[in-house]
């Protein structure tokens, strides 16, 4: 048996001799949510269609649950769950019609009902999809792919044009699914959603993993920032050598710094700035977030092209 509901190995997707997908590792264990994250147009979404057997492979090998997602897509497909950038309801069905219609060509182990209360649609079940709005939409989307409790779910910017209460609601039917045991794959440009959510992540970039690991992993390969204003009359020579700095930028009076170990420069910085009697105006100082990591990631793109 594979040790990995998602195996991934040396993945290549090409549309005609344009190659979006350059030889990617993607390995999600049981039970984890997994996220890929990644700028516009990385391959994040080739990526997955692959992995969720719509499109064929160009080079590499994949395995979902053991078996070739293209090839095995009939098997596959009552094992997984499946919530696209973009659905394709008919928007005269009503949301009751659209599940019972789903239910019929899945393998459906909640009741109808059921999934409707649990994406907060109950109250729209005689209503005509045309008539949801964009959010209630991404809920039904969502009530569909989990309709026959999947092992392995995949979620393709689930949350986008939610509002908060809507997020939150989505969020929570994915615990509950991670709390049974499901795999969920996600991609998503809300970087604080896969911060919380995710055990271990992706960032793509023209079609390859540029950062990968757990999110502690990846925060702690990039570097702490602390910021403060120039104080007056002060040239950017004048301030301390720092320890464990690698960068020092003066943007328009305001310090910029990036430090390897933030808790010792940082002791130095205040420790001169006392001796000195030095007030660092709006002194900020923090570890590397998900954001920074995807900033880093995005500006050496955008430096190479
Ligand atoms: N059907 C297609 N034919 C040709 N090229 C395509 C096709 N679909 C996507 N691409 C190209 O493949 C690359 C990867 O696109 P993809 O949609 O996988 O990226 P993404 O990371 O999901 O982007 P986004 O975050 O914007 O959704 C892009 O350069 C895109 O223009």
């Amino acid at each position: 048996m594979n040790e990995y509901a998602i195996d991934a190995v040396g993945l290549r997707c090409a549309y005609g001799s344009f190659e979006a997908v350059r030889g990617i590792d993607l390995q999600v264990r049981p039970g984890e949510l997994y996220a890929l994250l990644g700028t516009n147009g990385a391959g994040k979404t080739t990526a997955v269609e692959t992995l969720e057997g719509h499109r064929r492979a160009s080079g590499g090998s994949v395995r979902v649950l053991g078996l070739d997602p293209f090839a095995d897509r009939a098997r596959l497909r009552p094992r997984t769950g499946i919530m696209l950038q973009e659905s394709g309801f008919a928007g005269d069905l009503t949301v009751a019609e659209t599940l019972e219609l789903w239910g019929r060509i899945s393998t459906p182990a909640r009741g109808r009902l059921d999934v409707l209360e649990l994406l907060d649609l109950g109250h729209r079940a005689q209503v005509a999809v045309k008539q949801l709005s964009g959010g209630e939409r991404r809920r039904l989307d969502l009530a569909l792919a989990v309709l026959n409790i999947p092992e392995v779910l995949f979620l393709d910017e689930p949350t986008t044009g939610l509002d908060p209460e809507s997020r939150k609601r989505t969020w929570e039917v994915v615990r509950g699914l991670l709390d049974e045991g499901t795999t969920v794959l996600l991609t998503t440009h809300y970087l604080e959603e896969a911060e919380t959510m995710a055990t271990r992540l992706s960032i793509m970039d023209k079609g390859v993993v540029s950062v990968h690991g757990t999110l502690a992993e990846v925060l702690a390969a990039h570097p702490s920032r602390i910021a403060f204003d120039l104080p007056h009359g002060m040239s950017i020579t004048e301030l301390p050598a720092l320890p464990a700095m690698s960068n020092l930028v003066n943007r328009a009076g305001r310090v910029e710094m990036s430090s390897a170990d933030l808790q010792r420069d940082l002791g130095v910085l205040l420790g001169w700035a006392t001796r000195r009697s030095v007030e660092l105006g709006r002194l900020r100082a923090h570890h590397a977030s998900l954001e920074d990591v995807f900033h880093q990631v995005a500006d050496r793109i955008g430096a190479a092209a």
